[in-house]
């Protein structure tokens, strides 16, 4: 399939996808996130790959949505759309029968942290940005990023995580268990090459079938926080503190949150 903002491979079992806007720090607009939910979709039904990898062109894995477009975009009820093609991107990369792998250099924030905590594996080098910083720009966290952090810290932690937004290391992330490799930089690719080889020569099949009950015995309560995320996205994307933190963002300067 031809996409503009992913670029996406198929060799020997692997998948590799790879966001491609670098320009914008692989920022995601309604383009991608289309192409992004299309792309998983289409994976999913591709029995020949038993591994994907998602990583990110130029210097940052993805900074997560476009704030830049969320400025220009118009109607608050754009994130209705924007919210259909984010649930149907997790929930296809969650069902992905194969083994999914993110590949973070750079940094990985908002909506890029949640698709790489939806992630079997999570890889990040050694300098990167690690944040859940949806908080920022007065949003809560979409693309299961509720789920997949109350699944990695525990629900006191996640929200602790959450209401503070901070842009974490790759050490503090690790010693939380919301990743599972800190690499040197510049090390990711090679990395990950020797973990894919290192599965593939595994019994992936039963590999697979674990991941197929754990996470069918999950589906329903990640299908339930997509749906309170959306509703949830759309109340936040009306308030003026959302409009005030994207501003504060584009205008590089410290946000002012009136609690309206
Ligand atoms: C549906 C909603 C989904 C969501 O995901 S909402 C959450 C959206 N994302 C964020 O709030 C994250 C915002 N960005 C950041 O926190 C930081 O950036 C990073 C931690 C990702 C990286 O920090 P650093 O390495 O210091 O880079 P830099 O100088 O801040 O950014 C480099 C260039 O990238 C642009 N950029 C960064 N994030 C976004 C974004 N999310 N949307 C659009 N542009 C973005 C900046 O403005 C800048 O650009 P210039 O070099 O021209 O100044």
């Amino acid at each position: 399939m031809a996409y503009e903002t992913i670029k996406v491979e198929i060799a020997d079992r692997r998948a590799t996808l790879t966001f491609n806007r670098p320009n914008v720090a692989n920022a995601m607009d309604f383009q991608m996130m289309k192409e992004l939910a299309d792309c998983l979709e289409f994976l999913k039904d591709n029995p020949e790959v038993q591994i994907l990898v998602i990583k990110g062109e130029g210097k940052i894995f993805s900074a997560g949505g476009d704030i830049k477009m969320m400025l220009t975009s118009g109607a608050p009820n754009d994130f209705g759309n924007i919210m259909d093609y984010i649930s149907r991107m997790v929930l296809a990369l969650y069902q992905l029968p194969m083994i999914t792998i993110a590949q973070i250099h750079g940094a990985a924030a908002g909506l890029g942290f949640s698709l790489a905590l939806g992630c079997d594996i999570i890889v990040a080098e050694d300098n990167s940005k690690l944040a859940m910083n949806f908080i920022g720009i007065g949003l809560i966290p979409d693309g299961g990023g509720h789920f997949f952090m109350k699944e990695r810290v525990g629900t006191t932690k996640a929200k602790q995580l959450i209401w503070a937004g901070n842009v974490m290391d790759p050490q503090e992330a690790l010693d939380l268990g919301l990743i599972d490799y800190k690499v040197e930089e510049g090390e990711s690719e090679s990395f990950v090459d020797q973990l894919v080889g290192k599965i593939l020569s595994s019994p992936i099949l039963a590999m697979l079938e674990t991941k197929s009950i754990l996470h069918t015995q999950k589906l329903s309560e990640l299908t339930s926080i997509l749906q309170l995320e959306a509703d949830g996205q759309v109340r936040m994307r009306k308030t003026e503190d959302h409009l005030e933190g994207i501003k504060a963002f584009i205008e590089k300067r410290p946000q002012q949150f009136k609690g309206k």
